[in-house]
């Protein structure tokens, strides 16, 4: 065979092809020779039978065998396309004729073939092959010999099923090879290969064979001919393993039948009649088997490409929906056998068919743990897989409790939790793609109601979804009306099946709002009024357990018991004292800082106001100059910060030397946490509470008001403006980023004097420009006016600001 070069020259690799010639005859399957050695002229000596009328067309195909089955097809070199009684007038004779192959209508090599009839080849071959032939009668039959080199003696027969065979086993092969990532299929492929091995040994040996075994092999290659198609990839056929193991375990059945078969010998074969009949039946049952299983893999491989298609298009949709990321990953769950019976009878209730509303509302003082409860109830509904969603609000996270986002924070989730519900949602976006900034009103009805209300009929019977939303007391002053509407007068009026877990603190617009009995069933967490509570006393001890540990010699001086139960008796039922306690005590001298904890004597009220008051005074130096200013403006970048900040960020965006903050949090860690994003934030919402409110801490000096002055800002913007929005994204420090989007709201929160005003006049002489450029390129220019407004309401009280402005 002769090949042009330049095809060669679009395989990848400098190699010498592997060839194999694929043989269609026009209404019959496809045979193919086996791919030959690396060869530039390689022979294949192989005899390609098929059954088919003399004016049928046949069309030879020239490939090149991939190396990278997963990464590319086969490529194909040449085509040659002729007519079966042509091809016989011209092989009259025993010797091969060239055809010519083509490739973009350039003859791109030549293919050496020789075409007889079944009859004709078989008078070549010994007295018993040719017995066997007309046994067989395949008439028409017709043999092509791809370059063939009939082995002197070997029917034509047993040529074709050593040929078979050995594709076959290379398909096995690879499903073997890739074993790891098909588990569940490789024991049954690799038994498969071992006895197709076997019995390709076997018939390599022998001189003859049946057609009807040829053809049981060849149904085996188009089985796994999945292997050829277009886009293999493994992630394609992962799920469709169980099929496989099917193929695979008849793939075994057949190696099985085939290896008995040929051990048994042609001759043995032919002269038991009765053998042959039945024999006869079991390969066309096996072949059927194989067709059927070949249909099943082809259909599952259909849908599949359906249902993924489908999913990006929903994908896609669902992503249009604004959500904000809640990161529960820093949230504890009721500690192992606390809160028993409470989260038993939220749980029943929510799961009950037959409540009032379908909104169950917890309510409790600060830190009596209502979060903690509703961690524990979502990771319950989250492990039966009922979890339609877990908000919960943080104070001064305003995107966190826009009702827009609230909403598509719900619908994402429960899109998330039922494919029924994810195909109604997904089907209102696309029918209408405004609709997710449409008037919250309207996305409620489409984009909630009217999808819930659809699957109804699907869901009725099934267990409720639950959707939590926690702290509602946190969420942000603007957001707040409208969200307590919208869950009040709408989520109540959702199908039961979906229910609503809200917690807050007891506030009197949630009262008003949340009319027990009404709109929502009121579930109050009541601080217990006398005696221990147990919850407590298991909690203390766990900790306690832990600093005991820790300080064996704690042990010579205290009673741990006692300590745990003077402990719970201070905290009265309190889980954020009891919190913050432990906390507090489990540091340096424990037993110095329990001391201090017992001898203060606090009115009931002022619990944890004189829990705050001791950790903090315990905490650092604050009677020297340079702990107390310093500590002073990092709690106040955590407590007033509009967004969490990172220790990094707190130094520059107060002018601080590198690693202070880092050093000043060293001593607050009772009160201040570090997130997994590195931000750090208040302990609890009841902190912030404290230190800002006059009366409860006003007399001391961590006392914060809303000012953050003292900020070396109005000389931040001090670096090139790149040309580029998103390299200005990236070279805008998280500080920059914060003081220019924020500026304007400590401004407002602040106490106004002249050395704040002049700083203004600086800013805004100097920056102004600077500031509002990087509004633009942040896409945040509808902020400027809203900030320049309150700037100019919050300096007008001023006496130099005619000065300036
Ligand atoms: N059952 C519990 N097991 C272990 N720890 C708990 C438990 N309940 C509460 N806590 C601890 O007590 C602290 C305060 O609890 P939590 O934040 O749940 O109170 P809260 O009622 O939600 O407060 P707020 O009303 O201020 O939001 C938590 O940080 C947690 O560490």
């Amino acid at each position: 065979m002769s090949q042009n070069y330049s095809l060669l020259s679009e395989v990848d690799t400098p190699v010498l092809p592997k060839l194999y010639v694929t043989v269609h005859p026009e209404g019959a399957a496809v045979v193919s020779t086996h791919p030959s050695r690396p060869s530039l002229n390689p022979h294949w000596n192989s005899n390609l039978t098929f059954s088919c009328s003399a004016t049928s067309t046949i069309t030879l195909r020239l490939y090149h065998a991939t190396r990278f089955p997963l990464l590319r097809h086969d490529r194909l070199l040449g085509v040659c396309i002729t007519r079966v009684e042509d091809l016989l007038n011209r092989c009259s004779s025993e010797n091969t004729i060239a055809l010519e192959l083509k490739a973009d209508s350039q003859v791109s090599g030549r293919v050496s073939v020789l075409l007889t009839t079944l009859e004709k080849a078989a008078q070549n071959a010994a007295l018993e092959m040719q017995k066997n032939a007309k046994r067989l009668g395949r008439v028409p039959g017709a043999i092509i010999a791809v370059e063939s080199v009939v082995g002197a003696g070997a029917s034509a027969a047993q040529m074709n099923l050593a040929g078979a065979l050995e594709q076959v086993i290379s398909r096995v092969d690879f499903i073997v090879r890739i074993g790891d990532e098909l588990s569940k299929v490789h024991p049954y492929a690799r038994t498969a290969w071992n006895v197709l091995t076997s019995v390709y040994k076997a018939v390599k040996q022998q001189r003859e064979a049946d057609e009807s075994v040829v053809e049981l092999v060849q149904t085996l290659i188009h089985v796994y001919s999945f292997q050829e198609q277009a886009g293999f990839l493994l992630q394609k056929i992962k799920p469709l393993e169980d099929t496989l193991v099917k193929i695979a375990e008849e793939t075994v059945e057949c190696a099985n039948f085939i290896q008995e078969y040929t051990d048994l010998g042609f001759s043995e074969r032919t002269i038991q009649t009765t053998f042959l009949n039945k024999n006869e039946a079991k390969i066309e049952d096996h072949k059927k088997a194989l067709s059927k299983l070949k249909e099943d893999f082809d259909r599952g491989l259909a849908l599949q490409t359906t249902s993924s298609v489908n999913n990006l298009e929903q994908s896609r949709l669902l992503d249009t929906l604004d959500r904000f990321r809640y990161d529960a990953s820093l949230r504890a769950e009721c500690l192992d056998g606390t809160r028993v019976e409470i989260l038993r009878k939220i749980t029943d209730r929510l799961d009950s068919r037959s409540k009032p509303t379908n909104i169950l509302w917890l309510s409790g003082v600060a830190g009596s743990g209502k979060s903690t409860i509703a961690t524990s109830v979502s990771e319950h509904f989250r492990r039966l897989g009922r979890l339609g969603a877990f908000i919960f609000f943080t104070r001064n996270d305003e995107a966190s409790s826009k009702p827009r986002v609230v909403l598509h924070n719900i619908v994402y989730g429960l899109a998330a939790s039922n494919p029924r519900l994810r195909d109604a949602i997904c089907t209102a976006i696309s029918r209408d793609a405004a609709l997710v900034t449409a008037p919250i009103r309207t996305q409620f009805e489409q984009l909630l109601q009217k999808p819930l209300v659809s699957v109804l009929p699907d869901v009725r019977d099934s267990e409720p979804i639950i959707i939590i939303l926690d702290a509602l007391d946190e969420c942000s002053n603007e957001s707040r009306k409208e969200l307590v509407s919208l869950i009040a007068n709408h989520f109540s009026t959702l199908p039961s099946i979906f229910c609503f877990f809200i917690t807050s603190r007891p506030e009197a617009e949630f009262i008003a709002s949340f009319r027990s009995g009404h709109h929502a069933e009121q579930f109050p967490l009541p601080l217990p009024s006398t005696g221990r509570d147990d919850d407590i006393l298991l909690y203390i001890g766990d900790c306690m357990d832990h600093v005991w540990a820790k300080n064996p010699s704690l042990g010579d001086t205290l009673s741990k018991e006692d300590v745990i139960v003077q402990l719970a008796d201070k905290s009265g039922g309190l889980f954020i004292w009891a919190a913050t306690a432990c906390k507090f005590i489990d540091a340096y001298n424990p037993e110095g800082k329990f001391k201090l904890l017992l001898d203060r004597d606090f009115a009931p009220e002022s619990r944890l106001d004189g829990l705050y008051t001791t950790a903090l005074q315990n905490a650092g130096p604050w009677n020297e100059n340079d702990f107390q200013d310093q500590a002073l403006r990092v709690l106040s970048a955590i407590v007033l910060g509009k967004a969490h900040l990172t220790q990094e960020a707190i130094d520059s965006l107060l002018g601080l030397k590198r690693g202070t903050s880092s050093r000043i949090l060293e001593y607050l860690g009772c009160v201040v946490q570090r997130a997994s994003d590195q931000t750090v934030r208040v302990l609890h919402a009841s902190f912030t509470d404290y230190l800002t409110d006059r009366v409860r801490s006003g007399k001391f000096p961590w006392h914060l008001k809303f000012n953050m002055c003292g900020l070396e800002n109005s000389h931040l913007l001090n670096h090139e403006i790149p040309d580029l929005p998103d390299r200005i994204e990236r070279s805008l420090s998280p500080e920059l980023r914060y003081a220019s989007s924020y500026w304007s709201d400590h401004l407002l929160e602040g106490e106004h004097d002249d050395k704040m005003i002049q700083e203004l006049g600086g800013f805004v002489q100097a920056h102004l420009l600077h500031w509002l450029e990087i509004l633009s390129l942040r896409g945040q220019m509808n902020l400027a006016r809203g900030m320049l407004e309150a700037a100019w309401s919050s300096v007008q009280v001023c006496k130099t600001t005619q000065a300036f402005f």
